[in-house]
């Protein structure tokens, strides 16, 4: 068994209540490429509220013989097991510390996608990924099989965007499924666009048998490796190296 990992994007849009979706793969990252992720990374958790001390918490959930992980931080459910499986990964240079986003499980872009772009009616100069992943979200009831958590805005949240919002994430646990729920309120008086993105990295046990299936062909698509854009001829994606491709719709929702 030698694991591998692959992130799925399922995106959807709010901007003009039309939908977006999107798959991507992903693998390994170039040192450079790395590197240059890690200080655009330390810019955006400057000045952040501080996630509780390490280890943060986690909430467990039983269900039967399967199981699953949440960390209240960046509501991100890190693991998820079933028939002694765990089909999340988290991977190996992951911070589980608070000190940035879990580079792992099923974390949340919210309430955008892509980069900053003065093009996206939804999140102007928000930072790529948004930042439902770097805050701490309330815990509103755990226990047994499923739990709710919930994020409001805070000081932190209204210094880069100034909307109201409450987000409801639901994870309920069976024996035979895990099935997760996001609900998005507007709480305050004015419209807003937003993204949201499930990032969630898929255990895998052999990468060359694997493909992605989705709606990608004749998408234009922004080859980040390869630094071009281009337009994806295939239905089903096979991984054949470093792989990180996301669909241009995907990531600005325009003016
Ligand atoms: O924030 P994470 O979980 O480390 O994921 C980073 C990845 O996020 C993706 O959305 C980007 O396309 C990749 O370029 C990047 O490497």
């Amino acid at each position: 068994f030698s694991p591998h990992t692959f992130h799925i994007h399922h995106l959807s849009t709010s901007a003009s209540r039309s939908t977006a979706k999107g798959l991507r793969p992903t693998s390994v990252l170039s040192a450079s490429r790395s590197t240059a992720k890690g200080l655009r990374r330390a810019a955006w958790t400057a000045g952040r509220t501080p996630a509780p001390p390490p280890p943060l918490p986690t909430i467990n959930l039983a269900a039967g013989t399967s199981s699953a992980t949440i960390y209240p931080f960046g509501a991100c459910v890190t693991s998820y097991v079933r028939d002694g499986f765990d089909y999340l990964f988290v991977r190996p240079d992951a911070k589980l510390d608070g000190s940035k986003p879990i580079s792992g499980g099923l974390p949340f872009c919210w309430p955008a996608f892509g980069p900053p772009s003065d093009q996206n009616a939804a999140v102007g100069e928000l930072q790529q990924h948004g930042f439902a992943r770097n805050l701490e979200w309330e815990v509103e009831s755990s226990g047994g099989s499923s739990a709710v958590l919930t994020l409001a805005p805070n000081e932190y949240t209204r210094g880069m965007w100034d909307k109201e919002f409450k987000l409801t994430y639901t994870v309920t646990l069976t024996e035979e499924k895990l099935s997760t729920s996001l609900s998005v309120a507007n709480t305050g008086p004015d419209a807003w666009s937003h993204q949201g993105a499930l990032h969630s990295y898929f255990r895998v046990g052999d990468i060359d048998a694997t493909t992605v299936r989705g709606s990608f062909e004749g998408k234009d698509v922004l080859d980040k490796v390869k630094g071009e854009r281009g337009v994806e001829g295939r239905a089903e994606l096979a991984i054949a190296g470093e792989t990180d491709a996301p669909p241009v719709a995907a990531m600005v929702i325009p003016r």
